[in-house]
């Protein structure tokens, strides 16, 4: 549905992504910490090869929303969830589904780099030997580690053990390692929060280009980096959705006084 507001004697629309355009589609979801409710009533569809950001002060719901996307907090105990995700067509929280598929489709990188003690070759292959794969790793790896914009700083160390590589290095290896298994949809958390300015750069160019063969959703606390790599923005505030459309437009032309709040930095 067209939504309409008047801004000044302009009236802008605003778009919801087509279903036929969405990766996912998320419907009416609640969800429940034990008897704390995190997220309220969410609907929002998330567009194919591109990146959708969600934004909003601390403890809005952002990860909470982002992890429901593939089942991360299924993890969690004492978690009930209301409404539906469905990812491709399939709702991913049907008794049928098993979130161990899930996961293989929709991947995800979290805050903080967090590679396994073992070998950078081992790190990006790692899902590829859960799923029983025996040849090809050595091509698989290196086609990884080149998306990661990361092959030409490790190919001579694919051998050295992963934890020794700078945090911005390490956070582009789990990247690669997220990305070997090939997942249509990718997950970030917040994953530059943690890096410098030069590193942050990277991931941001990385992601746009990723953008090319996979659909991304990205939580940041930075709304410049919104501003400058996402597609499209969401916007919570206390586990609500408060609203969603093009990025340059949200930024340019909030609808809802809380948005302009906090993207003009008077609260959050
Ligand atoms: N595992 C958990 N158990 C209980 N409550 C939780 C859990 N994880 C999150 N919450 C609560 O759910 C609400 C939303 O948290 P969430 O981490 O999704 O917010 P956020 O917007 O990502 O915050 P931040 O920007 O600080 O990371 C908060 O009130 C938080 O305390």
């Amino acid at each position: 549905m067209v939504q309409e507001v008047a801004i000044g004697h302009e009236t802008v629309r605003w778009e919801p992504v087509p279903a036929e355009d969405a990766v996912v589609q998320v419907q009416n979801l609640n969800l429940f910490y034990g008897k704390h409710q995190a997220l309220y009533n969410v609907s929002v569809n998330f567009p194919r090869n591109k990146i959708t950001a969600i934004i909003g002060p601390s403890g809005c719901g952002k990860s909470t929303l982002l992890r429901s996307l593939n089942r991360m907090n299924d993890l969690v105990p004492g978690v009930r969830l209301e409404g539906k995700v469905i990812y491709e067509g399939v709702d991913i929280y049907d008794t049928q589904v098993d979130p161990v598929e899930v996961r293989r489709h929709i991947g995800m990188v979290f805050q903080k780099p967090n590679p396994f003690p073992k070998t950078i070759f081992e790190n990006v292959v790692f899902g590829l030997r859960l799923q029983g794969q025996k040849t090809g790793l050595d091509e698989v790896a290196q086609r990884a580690l080149e998306r990661a914009a990361l092959w030409d700083e490790v190919k001579d160390k694919l051998g050295e053990i992963a934890l020794r590589l700078s945090g911005g290095q390490q956070q582009r290896l789990c990247i690669a390692r997220a990305i070997a298994t090939e997942p249509p949809l990718l997950l970030l958390d917040e994953p530059t929060s943690a890096l410098d300015p030069i590193a942050t750069e990277r991931i941001e160019s990385l992601l746009i280009e990723l953008k090319q063969h996979y659909s991304l959703v990205i939580v940041t606390h930075n709304m410049q980096q919104a501003a400058r790599i996402a597609d499209r923005t969401v916007f919570m505030h206390l586990g609500v959705l408060i609203e969603e459309g093009p990025t340059n437009q949200m930024f340019t032309n909030p609808r809802d006084k809380r948005t302009e709040a906090y993207i003009t930095g008077r609260f959050g």
